[in-house]
C-alpha cells in the first residue's frame, strides 16, 4: 500500500464500491496518487477501472445510486464533502467517446459553454479559448462544426474543454481507443507535453510507458493487487500481470494457415455520397471464402461506411455489391442476416432485450434453432459473461458490451462476418480469446472482414489489408507488403506493428 506524503493528491482508504448492495466491485482499495505523477490504472475488462474514475471525481456513487464504504480524499478533504460540480472541475475526465461530452454544435461554442459553466467573465473567454487551442495545436479547428471533425480532432476538443476548467488532475479513460494509429501517438505525445498529474486507463500500454511513473493493477475481484514502477512490475510480476489480462506489448501466437476458397462477395465500381460529398468512390474488391481481411485507414477515411454498405445498412450511390453473384439488394432481410453477421461500432445500438442471456438467445430463437440453452451457456462462458447473464446489457462495461455484441452475431454456417473494431476495449487476454473464436469460424468456412486501428492485430491475424484513403481504396494486398510501404503508412495515418518497430529499434534505426 502506498503511504501518504505531502504531495498526495488523491487517497483511498479501505474504499469499496458496489452497484448492488453486498456485491462490491471495488474491494477495500487503499492507494495514493501524488501531485505531478503519471499513473496507469490497469486491469481486466470489467474490473472496475471506469467506475473508480467516476468515484474519484465525485460523480459516483450519487449518479448511479451505488454504495460505498471507506474513504476517498482529494487534497485531504473527503470527496463527499465537495460542493456539487466542484470536484468535477478539479479532476477532469476525458472519456473514450468524446461525443457524449459535447453539448454544442461548434468547437468555439462548446469551449465557451464550458467557460460559462464556471462563470468566467465573457470578456476573458476569447483569450482563454485561443490559449487552450494553441496549447493543444488545434487553433485551425476553432470555427468548425464538431460533427465534421475526425475522431482524433474530437478527442482533442474534449481535452481542450477539460483543460479550460484548469483541473489539478486529468483522468483519461481509454481516450485513444477510437483514434487511428498516428492520431493515437500524437495524443499520447500531447499528454506527455502537458506534464500534468494524470491517471491513464488504457488496454494498450506500450506508448504510455515511456513517461509513466507508476502503475496500479486492479484484479478481477476489484482489489488493488499490484502497484509500482511499470517496468519493475513487468520484471517481477509478469505472470500475475498476464493473469489479469495485462501485457505491455502484443503477444504473438502460432496460428494455423487457412487456404481461401472461391469468391463470395464482390464490390464493383462503388460510389457513396452523403448529400453532395463523395465519401467513397471507385471501389472494387472481392472477398473469398475463409479470408481474414482488415479494413484500415485514418479517422474519417470511410471504413465504417464501407462496412455499412457491405451489410446493406447504407445503399451505394453508384455501383454494386453481390453476394454469391446476386445483388445484396435482392435478398430478403432474414436470408441476408443468415449469410452475413455484422457487429456495429457502438454495440449498444444493437441491443434489443433486457438481459445478457436473452440477448445471446434472441438470434437463435428467431432462426428456430435447437439446443439453445446449452449454446447460450457455452457462449457466455467463452466470452466471460457468465456472471453477468441476468444483467441488463446497457449496464455492462465497455469491453463487456463489445463481447456481448460479438457473441450475439456468431452462428454456424455464416458466409461472412463483418466487424467494426472487434477487440475495442478488450484487455490483452480477452482480446486474444475473442480472436481465437473468430479464427475458428474462419477455419470452418466463414470469411472475416473487420475494421481496426490495431496494426498488431492486422499483422498477426490478417491475410489481406484494404487501405482506405482520400475516398478511394488505396491499397489491397498483404499486411507485410503494406507495412513496408512507408509512404502509404504515412499518408493513411497508419503505423508499423509493434513487431517491426521493435526490430527497427534493435538495429538502431
Ligand atoms: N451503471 C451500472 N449498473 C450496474 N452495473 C454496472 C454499471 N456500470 C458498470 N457496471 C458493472 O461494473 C463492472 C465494472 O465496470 P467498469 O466499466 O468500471 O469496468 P472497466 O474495468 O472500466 O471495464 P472495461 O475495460 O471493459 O471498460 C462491470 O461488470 C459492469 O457490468
Ligand atoms: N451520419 C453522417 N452524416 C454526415 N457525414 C458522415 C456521417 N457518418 C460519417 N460521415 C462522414 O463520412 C466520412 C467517413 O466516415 P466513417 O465513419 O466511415 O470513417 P471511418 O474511417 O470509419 O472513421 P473512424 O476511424 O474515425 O471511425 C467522414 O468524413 C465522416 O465525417
Amino acid at each position: 500500500m502506498s503511504v501518504k506524503s505531502p504531495n498526495t493528491l488523491v487517497q483511498a482508504v479501505n474504499y469499496s464500491f458496489s452497484y448492488e448492495q453486498d456485491h462490491p466491485l471495488l474491494n477495500n482499495l487503499s492507494l495514493t496518487i501524488s501531485e505531478g505523477e503519471t499513473t496507469i490504472l490497469a486491469g481486466a475488462s470489467g474490473s472496475g477501472k471506469s467506475t473508480l474514475a467516476l468515484c474519484l471525481n465525485g460523480l459516483y456513487p450519487e449518479a448511479v445510486e451505488g454504495y460505498s464504504t471507506g474513504e476517498l480524499f482529494f487534497r485531504d478533504k473527503s470527496v463527499t464533502s465537495f460542493e456539487k460540480g466542484e470536484l468535477n472541475q478539479q479532476i477532469g475526465i476525458v472519456f473514450q467517446d468524446p461525443e457524449s461530452q459535447f453539448c454544442m454544435l461548434k468547437v468555439e461554442d462548446e469551449l465557451a459553454f464550458t467557460l460559462e459553466n464556471i462563470e468566467t467573465p465573457r470578456e476573458e473567454m476569447a483569450d482563454l479559448i485561443s490559449d487552450v487551442l494553441e496549447k493543444i495545436g488545434i487553433t485551425k479547428l476553432r470555427h468548425r462544426d464538431i460533427h465534421s471533425l475526425s475522431g482524433g480532432q474530437k478527442q482533442k476538443v474534449a481535452l481542450a474543454a477539460v483543460l479550460l476548467l484548469k483541473p489539478t488532475m486529468l483522468i483519461l479513460d481509454e481516450p485513444t481507443a477510437n483514434l487511428d494509429p498516428q492520431s493515437r501517438l500524437e495524443f499520447v505525445e500531447l499528454i506527455e507535453r502537458l506534464s500534468m498529474t494524470t491517471l491513464i486507463i488504457d488496454h494498450q500500454l506500450e506508448d504510455w510507458l515511456r513517461f509513466t511513473d507508476r502503475m496500479l493493477v486492479l484484479s478481477r475481484s476489484g482489489e488493488l493487487v499490484l502497484e509500482g514502477k511499470p517496468m519493475e512490475l513487468l520484471r517481477k510480476h509478469k505472470n500475475e500481470l498476464e493473469a489479469e489480462g495485462i501485457t505491455f506489448s502484443p503477444v504473438y501466437e502460432e496460428l494455423p494457415h487457412v487456404d481461401h476458397g472461391s469468391e463470395i462477395l464482390r464490390v464493383q465500381n462503388l460510389q457513396f455520397k452523403r448529400k453532395k460529398n463523395v465519401i467513397l468512390t471507385n471501389i472494387d474488391f472481392s472477398i473469398h471464402e475463409k479470408e481474414f481481411v482488415a479494413i484500415v485507414g485514418g479517422n474519417g477515411a470511410g471504413k465504417s461506411t464501407m462496412l455499412q454498405l457491405l451489410s446493406r445498412l447504407l445503399k451505394p450511390t453508384r455501383g454494386s455489391i453481390e453476394l454469391h453473384g446476386t445483388a445484396i439488394t435482392s435478398f430478403q432481410e432474414l436470408e441476408l442476416r443468415e449469410k452475413m453477421g455484422f457487429v456495429f461500432q457502438n454495440p449498444e445500438h444493437q441491443f434489443i432485450t433486457d438481459s445478457v442471456e436473452e440477448e445471446v438467445a434472441f438470434g437463435m430463437e428467431v432462426r428456430d434453432e435447437s439446443g439453445i440453452g446449452a449454446r447460450v451457456d457455452d457462449l457466455l462462458q467463452r466470452f466471460h459473461l457468465k456472471n453477468h447473464r441476468r444483467a441488463n446489457p446497457f449496464s455492462l462495461s465497455g469491453g463487456q458490451k463489445r463481447r456481448l455484441s460479438v457473441a450475439t452475431m456468431l452462428h454456424e454456417g455464416q458466409d461472412i462476418l463483418l466487424f467494426d473494431e472487434p477487440t475495442f476495449g478488450q484487455d490483452a487476454r480477452t482480446s486474444s480469446e475473442l480472436l481465437k473464436i473468430v479464427k475458428s469460424l474462419q477455419e470452418q468456412g466463414t470469411a472475416i472482414v473487420f475494421v481496426t486501428h490495431d496494426m498488431d492485430l492486422v499483422d498477426q491475424y490478417c491475410d489481406r489489408a484494404l487501405v482506405f484513403h482520400e475516398q478511394e481504396l488505396a491499397f489491397d494486398g498483404s499486411p507485410e507488403e503494406l507495412f513496408h510501404n512507408e509512404a502509404l503508412l504515412q499518408a493513411a495515418r497508419l503505423r508499423k506493428p509493434y513487431r517491426m518497430r521493435q526490430a527497427l529499434e534493435v538495429v538502431g534505426q
